[in-house]
């Protein structure tokens, strides 16, 4: 049998850290991308009187988010919340363009 070397504990640790600070890294600019992609859909809608939000275009968001959650082992309620927390903030920027 081969021996299995023991683990270093802080080595372990400072290598999942540098994992996860590149996974926020990530998921900094990819809010970003969205956030600029929201932004212009915000001033089409404002320009053309169209309303802040689209509850109808949210619940298929949803649902696809959800089944994409439980395809790749993330919790869907965490899913859900959390794409409610960025859509929030979404439609507060879009009433803002509405009276600019
Ligand atoms: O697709 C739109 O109509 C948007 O305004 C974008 C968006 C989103 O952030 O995904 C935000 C608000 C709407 O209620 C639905 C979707």
């Amino acid at each position: 049998m081969t021996d299995v070397p023991a683990e270093d504990p802080q080595e372990t640790l400072l290598r999942l850290r540098a994992s996860i600070d590149n996974i926020d890294a990530a998921l900094v600019y990819l809010l970003a991308e969205r956030f600029r992609a929201t932004q212009q859909v915000g001033r089409l809608k404002a320009r053309h009187a169209m309303p802040p939000s689209d509850p109808s275009r949210e619940e298929q968001q949803v649902a696809r988010l959800r089944a994409l959650a439980e395809a790749a082992h993330l919790d869907p309620e965490f899913a859900e919340k959390w794409f409610n927390f960025v859509v929030a903030e979404v439609i507060r920027h879009h009433e803002a363009f509405r009276t600019e």
